[in-house]
């Protein structure tokens, strides 16, 4: 775990390194804001956990690390020169641990975050002239998991006519909606931001609020927003079968696995389903550079791994979150 004072900034950049055991360690730069550096640094450290499991399970030739630009509660917005120095700060960081941890966007940063941060190390990823925005590519993996989830759940990926509630229609879930709709699923949306709803008559979508979406009687739910959405309180209001989507952290706690399984509801891992935009950059990394083929082929290959977890889990008896967890650490102890 790396923390500095920036020298221009004056804020804290973090980098917390997880494992470097199947490669250099990978993870999003996140600004945003703490109340203190001990909340960020656990933040960031529990961030970097994640992607090592992220990174094994997809199978990719990197470990997990993440990146902290630790706002403080009294400057949660910098103005665009303050902003630029920060990003200047966590460049010199990133350098710092000479390829140890390779950066990209996350909550906070975007693309033009990468390419100022690039003019102080080379270990950057996602940049315009390489992989670009990883969110189209999240969404890709996100369908193809949710259709290897209905084939587990209904025995068959065919979408038409299967009833989709997706929640959030961010970066991710407005791709993913799209993406269902062409397939020929009915959609129920929600966003809490009223604007999406355009994207809702385009797509002949039914448009209610994040609760109802939540609790509807649909075939797959498909979380695109908030962490924790899958809690005490939800749990026993679903009415869904399965459930697949983008959102980071969906089980409020991991125990909660076994609740929904109980209730025979089928939950594909959120770190599997959405490992697209993280498979997308590992393709920028490989000797022959970056190729859309080979990520659209290399981000398919989430449903392979998605059944090889689902098929572990039926078969020892377990649930596929630990199926999931399992397989990352057998791929992570044979590095
Ligand atoms: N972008 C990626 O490539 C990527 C990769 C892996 C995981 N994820 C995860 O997927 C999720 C979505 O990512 P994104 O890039 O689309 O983010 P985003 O910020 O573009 O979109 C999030 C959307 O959710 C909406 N939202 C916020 N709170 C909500 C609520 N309570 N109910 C309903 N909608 C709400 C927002 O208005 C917004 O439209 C996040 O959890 C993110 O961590 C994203």
């Amino acid at each position: 775990m790396l923390v500095r004072r920036g020298r221009r900034s004056g804020l804290f950049t973090m980098v917390a390194v997880h494992s470097t055991a199947r490669g250099p360690s990978l993870g999003g730069c996140r600004m945003w804001t703490y109340d203190d550096s001990r909340a960020a640094m656990r933040d960031v450290l529990r961030l970097s956990r994640a992607m090592t499991f992220k990174a094994a399970v997809a199978g990719l030739p990197l470990g997990g690390g993440k990146g902290v630009i630790m706002l403080r509660p009294d400057e949660a917005v910098l103005t665009p020169e303050r902003r630029e120095a920060a990003l200047l700060d966590f460049g010199d960081t990133v350098e710092s641990l000479g390829g140890d941890y390779l950066t990209a966007e996350d909550v906070g940063t975007s693309e033009e975050a990468m390419e100022t941060i690039a003019t102080r190390t080379k270990h950057v990823t996602g940049l315009a002239a390489g992989s670009g925005d990883p969110s189209p590519w999240t969404a890709l993996g996100c369908e193809v998991s949710l259709r290897t989830t209905c084939e587990y759940a209904f025995g068959t990926s065919d979408l038409s006519g299967r009833t989709v509630a997706v929640i959030g229609l961010g970066n991710v879930g407005a791709r993913l909606a799209e993406l269902l709709h062409e397939g020929g699923a009915e959609l129920i949306v929600a966003d809490v931001d009223q604007s999406k709803r355009e994207l809702a008559e385009r797509l002949g979508a039914t448009w209610t609020d994040p609760h109802t979406a939540m609790t509807a009687e649909v075939d797959v739910l498909a979380p695109c927003a908030l962490g924790g959405v899958l809690n005490d309180d939800t749990l026993p209001a679903l009415r869904c079968k399965a459930i697949a989507g983008a959102a980071n952290n969906q089980l409020a706690s991991d125990e909660l696995d076994t609740a929904l399984a109980e209730r025979g509801i089928l939950w594909a891992p959120d770190f599997v389903c959405n490992a697209g935009g993280l498979i997308n950059i590992a393709v920028e990394l490989e000797p022959d550079g970056y190729s859309t083929e080979r990520a659209d082929t290399n981000v398919r290959a989430v449903g392979d791994t998605l059944r090889q977890i689902f098929d572990s889990a039926a078969s020892s008896n377990t649930t596929p979150l630990r199926a999931a967890l399992e397989l990352g650490r057998e791929r992570l102890s044979a590095a």
